[in-house]
């Protein structure tokens, strides 16, 4: 197993209508506010360049505004860059096929969002199944890895509630679950605990930890400004 999981090689990250001639000029050592005055573009990041490792929790940390998120949503394809390229296991994300980015989505990165992204109208366990279903899996099937995940962040008898008549810190163990239930190499984490309050956030946080001592996942966590953080 390669000690690098994800390779980010020289991204940048420019929104607007003209990113080649913003890239050109970051390229040539112009700021933010410059290219913003020549171009009418936003700079979300210019030239990163980051490995992550295998297997490790990895924080990203920065200014608000610094491109955290953007950086850490490029990782699945959420967003693509203006220039640069992104290796996962050494293959170049930006060149898969939809197919190809589909099962990449599906079986090998996922994601736990600020917003929890459950479903409101399903129960707890059919959100944490459902990543399995929309990938085929057996309705049976999909169900016992979603009671598995939900009893390993200490949900299980929740199993029927629907999302409304759980905590905030109780949805978020949802998602994570959710995500988790997918068995993914690679999980991102947008701003993914910094809704919960801070008594939440440090249990989550300690879960998360334990949780990836014992699965060794690589694991890309955006850390919020202002935020004490554990990991
Ligand atoms: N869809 C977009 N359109 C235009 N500009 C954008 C867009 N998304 C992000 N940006 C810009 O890119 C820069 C980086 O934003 P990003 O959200 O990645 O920062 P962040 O470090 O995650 O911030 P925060 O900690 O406040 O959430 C900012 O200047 C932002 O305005």
């Amino acid at each position: 197993m390669s000690d690098v999981k994800i390779q980010i090689c020289d991204v940048y990250k420019v929104f607007g209508d003209r990113p080649e001639r913003a890239v050109e000029l970051l390229r040539q050592g112009a700021d933010k506010a410059t290219v913003q005055a020549q171009t009418r573009c936003n700079v979300g990041l210019a030239g990163v360049s980051v490995d992550i490792p295998t297997g490790q929790i990895t924080c990203i940390m920065g200014l608000s505004g610094s491109g955290k998120s953007t950086l850490v949503r490029h990782l699945n394809r959420l967003i693509d860059p203006s220039a640069g390229e992104i290796l996962v296991d050494g293959r170049d994300i930006l060149k898969l096929s939809m197919p190809d980015l589909r099962q990449l989505r599906r079986h090998s990165i996922s994601m736990v969002f600020q917003g929890f992204g459950l479903l409101p109208h399903i129960n707890v366990i059919d959100n944490v199944a459902f990543g399995l279903s929309v990938r085929g899996e057996k309705k049976a099937l999909a169900r016992d890895t979603a009671l598995k995940w939900l009893d390993r962040v200490g949900l299980s008898e929740y199993a029927a509630s629907y999302p409304d008549e759980l905590s905030g810190g109780m949805r978020q163990r949802v998602g994570l679950a959710r995500a988790l239930a997918i068995d993914a190499e690679v999980l991102l984490m947008d701003e993914a605990f910094s809704a919960l309050d801070p008594l939440i956030r440090y249990e989550m946080q300690d879960q998360l930890l334990a949780l990836q001592q014992r699965l060794k996942k690589t694991i890309v966590f955006k850390v919020d400004p202002g935020i004490e953080t554990a990991l």
